[in-house]
């Protein structure tokens, strides 16, 4: 049975169009079910002056959620009024595989008096680590949405939808789009790890999503959290610049003693000839001789009884921005990673990575601290009903 890992690559000839991924459940699709090739993260302002208002909002954008993974035809609406449906992937709306993601920010909870006392216990405004270059246009928000499915088409599509269907409650910040590449189907069956855009295998040593005790370990809300919360998980997502022109120039030791790991099979650098799902062993390679001290991987995860409590679930893509003014490729990693208590999972494990050699290759541009809402169920149920009845 091969471990269920959210990055493995999606494999050719399995994306079906036709798929669905309920959006039903204890907990929202999106986050332990399997991730696509594309991507997207959308930052919104919220306007919701009252608990009504608020309640508005998520209840219509439940019944888009559920339209959009479902699929089915649109309505067809008297043509003296702007069409029901953007139009884009025709009359018919197939589901793709899509899911789609809502987290509350830091700043939702903040400006209202109504919510006080209702905020997650970890959530917080993201602040500027060490290599940080955060761009004001491109941090937080008051709710984000993570869009998944096989085709950008359907991401894209499933924006529009909303910033049509909810003006008078949504305003759109930012979006960041990205994708994975998409790879044959291997003979012997074994599932491999999407590339990022440094050519690394990455995901490898992510834990197994399809592991119900340990997500609900390292994933899922704790008994920290208030009651309404329970089910929901934080999402931190980073927009990371990769300098792709210089890692380019960039011996490929000197890579692979970076992440510590091998370019090709992406092998941990003490198991050269094994696979990428083997386990380094730093009990027997205490001085980082051949894993550096400072290597990515070491760092993200000194596999110590202690740094076992920093567990999270990441679910990234690839962007591709264009080139920027200065000719420079515009080019990274949205980073989106899921965990039960934010600062024991990503803040502390970033702060480790805070001066580590891989910085001179990246920069992080943007992102945001958000609290992924429980699910819902059918029938009546909508997104955020917890917090709604909390308040
Ligand atoms: C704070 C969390 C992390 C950030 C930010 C981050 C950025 C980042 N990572 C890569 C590429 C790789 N990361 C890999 C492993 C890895 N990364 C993190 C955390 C963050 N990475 C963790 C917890 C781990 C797992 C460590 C382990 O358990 O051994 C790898 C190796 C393969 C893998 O397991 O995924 C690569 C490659 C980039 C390019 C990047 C920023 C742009
Ligand atoms: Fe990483």
């Amino acid at each position: 049975q091969q471990a269920q890992n959210v990055a493995a690559a999606p494999v050719e000839g399995t994306e079906d169009r036709g798929q669905i991924i309920s959006p039903y459940g204890a907990h929202q699709a999106g986050i332990t079910t399997p991730r696509p090739a594309h991507g997207m993260v959308a930052s919104f302002h919220v306007i919701a002056a009252d608990p009504a208002a608020l309640e508005d909002l998520f209840r219509r954008l439940t019944d888009r959620i559920v339209f959009l993974t479902h699929g089915g035809p649109v309505p067809e609406l008297d043509p003296k009024l702007p069409p029901a449906d953007s139009g884009i992937l025709g009359p018919v709306l197939r589901p793709d595989a899509s899911t789609i993601t809502v987290g509350l920010g830091n700043s939702l909870f903040e400006g209202r008096d109504w919510l006080a006392g209702l905020k997650p216990a970890t959530l917080s405004r993201m602040t500027k680590f060490r290599n940080d270059a955060l761009v004001a246009d491109i941090c937080h928000g008051d709710l984000a949405i993570q869009f998944c499915a096989n085709s950008q088409d359907t991401v894209v599509h499933a924006l529009r939808d909303i910033v049509k269907s909810l003006p008078d409650r949504l305003v759109l910040r930012w979006a960041q789009v990205g994708n994975v590449p998409v790879i044959p189907p291997r003979p012997d069956g074994q599932v491999e790890s999407a590339r990022n855009l440094l050519g690394f295998r990455d995901g490898s040593a992510n834990p197994d999503s399809g592991d119900v005790p340990l997500m609900d370990r390292i994933v899922w809300a704790d008994a920290g959290e208030p009651t309404w919360a329970s089910g929901g998980s934080y999402m931190a997502v980073r927009i990371i610049r990769n300098l792709v022109e210089r890692w380019d120039r960039t011996p490929l030791s000197e890579q692979e003693a970076i992440f510590g790991r091998t370019k090709a099979s992406g092998a941990p650098l003490d198991r050269r000839a094994g696979t990428e799902t083997d386990v380094p062993d730093y009990t027997a390679d205490p001085e980082g001789a051949v894993l550096a001290m400072d290597s990515h991987i070491r760092l993200a995860n000194p596999r110590t009884p202690d740094s076992d409590r920093n567990l999270m679930l990441r679910r990234p893509f690839n962007y591709v921005n264009g080139v920027q003014k200065n000719g420079q490729l515009d080019q990274g990693l949205l980073f989106i990673a899921f965990q039960s208590d934010l600062e024991r999972a990503f803040i502390a494990v970033q702060h480790r990575l805070d001066g580590e050699p891989l910085e001179e290759y990246i920069k992080p541009v943007g992102g945001g601290y958000f609290y992924a809402l429980p699910g819902f169920s059918e029938g009546g149920d909508y997104l955020g009903r917890t917090l709604i009845e909390a308040i």
